[in-house]
């Protein structure tokens, strides 16, 4: 297997590609501001990966713009040029991809390891260019995330799928065919690897207990762009009519939905109003009807969201994370410091990951009362957090921690935070801009 040293990648994207940031930075917040003001949300990070993913389809250049800048974005922008294919960034928040210039279809171990949305490039790799090496992603702090489903997917197309060394060695001879998915458990990244996959395969392909997140829908949005058959994105069962070609066109990745409900959370957090736009309130009706339950304001727009707390304490909440249209699981540790200052007993019933309650030790260290049992929390309401030094450990619960200590009396450090960089776009700016004291430290 080569393993190239060359780089595809543009001047642009060179100079302004957002710098991987140390592992000693902190962020450095100081507690009890009342945050007020818009906040401008950007680009899906859990769409944009895939839609990157999905350009290796096309037989002609593709563009995308309101892509973010963010660390998990290089990351995938360093997996495509490793493999040789031409990704020029044309404006702050514009990728222009070129797949024809592909020379190996490998996603190497250096790469893969930091980011499991990886596993993304293998449906595509396969469709158009027969084979796929993409390591493994292994587990994560929050789960042990297996990709057997991906794998079986491919192999009801007609791929041999073999695991050496660590990577997942994908080939087909000839191209894929038509066939019948059923996924064991709703699985996003899943589905998007069968879409892809099925776009250029001969016949028809079923995909029986498919996601029906948003981004799988975005995804499906783009592909349709390109020439693609597919019907029922957006529902459990979903249809792709194979095609011989796709080929690029300009399309625009969907606003964020966590980033919009982290923000808005800010608003309930510390009892302000802050108003979110280039948005959509179409994509989180679980998440605004349970700021609604804690005694939040909410107005929308056709492409805003307002959350208005009126100085407020939040009453606390109880709630489960399920596959979409439920409550998402990438919002449960937000939701889960608001109910660490809010008024009474909150329980969360986490069920999409076996360990996503790693904020709440860190939680905790700053006055909070949650108990955890299995996958389970009691959270108990206090009256005030106090700031303390804590540890970012995955990119939701570094939120968490921010949102907690925007709330807190006195100073809160927190470490490892290159975590938020994968998933929030200059959020100190962002913070800064709405009345937060925030700032990164070394
Ligand atoms: C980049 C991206 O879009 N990430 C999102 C995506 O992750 P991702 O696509 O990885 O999450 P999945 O929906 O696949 O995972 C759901 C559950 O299925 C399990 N599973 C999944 C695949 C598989 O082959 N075998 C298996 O057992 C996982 O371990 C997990 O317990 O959806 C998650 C669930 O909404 C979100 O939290 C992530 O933010
Ligand atoms: C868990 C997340 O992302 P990933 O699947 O990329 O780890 C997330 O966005 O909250």
């Amino acid at each position: 297997m080569l393993l190239p040293s060359q780089q595809y990648l543009s001047p642009f994207y060179a100079t302004h590609a957002v710098k991987s940031n140390t592992k000693m930075d902190k962020l450095l917040i100081s507690g009890g501001n009342r945050l007020d003001g818009d906040v401008r949300i950007s680009g899906a990070k859990n769409a944009a990966l895939p839609l990157f993913a999905g350009a290796i389809l096309a037989s002609t250049p593709l563009t995308l713009t309101n892509v973010p800048n963010l660390r998990d974005i290089n990351t995938m922008i360093r997996i495509l040029a490793h493999m040789g294919i031409s990704i020029e960034k044309t404006s702050e928040d514009t990728v222009v991809v070129n797949p024809n210039t592909l020379t190996q279809p490998v996603a190497p171990y250096e790469l893969v390891k930091t980011m499991r949305a990886s596993i993304f490039v293998l449906g595509s790799l396969v469709t158009r260019f027969k084979e796929a090496y993409v390591s493994l992603p292994g587990g994560c702090a929050i789960g042990t995330r297996p990709v057997d489903q991906h794998l079986k997917a491919l192999e009801a197309l007609g791929a041999t799928v073999t695991v050496e060394k660590g990577y997942v060695h994908a080939k087909v001879d000839g191209r894929l065919r038509g066939g019948r998915i059923f996924f064991d458990m709703v699985t996003v990244g899943g589905t998007e690897n069968a879409i892809m996959a099925a776009t250029l395969a001969e016949g028809t392909t079923i995909i029986e207990n498919a996601a029906r997140e948003p981004e799988v829908v975005d995804l499906a949005n783009m592909l349709i762009k390109m020439g693609a058959k597919i019907e029922g994105a957006g529902t459990d069962r979903i249809i792709v009519q194979g095609v011989d070609e796709l080929t690029g066109c300009d399309y625009a990745v969907c606003p964020d939905r966590i980033e919009t409900g982290s923000y808005l959370a800010a608003a309930v957090m510390t009892g302000g109003r802050i108003r979110a736009t280039h948005t959509d309130p179409a994509l989180l009706d679980a998440v605004l009807l349970k700021f609604l339950e804690m005694g939040a304001s909410v107005t929308t727009g056709t492409d805003w969201i307002e959350v208005d707390m009126q100085g407020k304490r939040p009453r606390a909440v109880n709630f489960r994370t399920a596959p979409h249209p439920a409550f998402p699981t990438d919002m449960q540790a937000q939701f889960m410091a608001i109910n660490a200052i809010a008024e009474g007993t909150g329980t969360i019933n986490e069920t999409i990951f076996e360990n996503r309650f790693m904020h709440v030790p860190e939680l905790n260290r700053m006055g909070a009362n949650i108990e955890v049992d299995g996958h389970t929390a009691v959270v108990r309401g206090v009256a005030t957090l106090e700031g303390a030094p804590v540890m970012a450990t995955d990119l939701r619960a570094s939120m968490s921690l921010v949102l907690a200590a925007l709330a807190a009396e006195g100073d809160t450090l927190i470490d490892r935070i290159y975590h938020i960089d994968r998933g929030y776009e200059r959020v100190e700016e962002k913070l800064s801009q709405l009345g937060a004291n925030i700032r990164r430290v070394k």
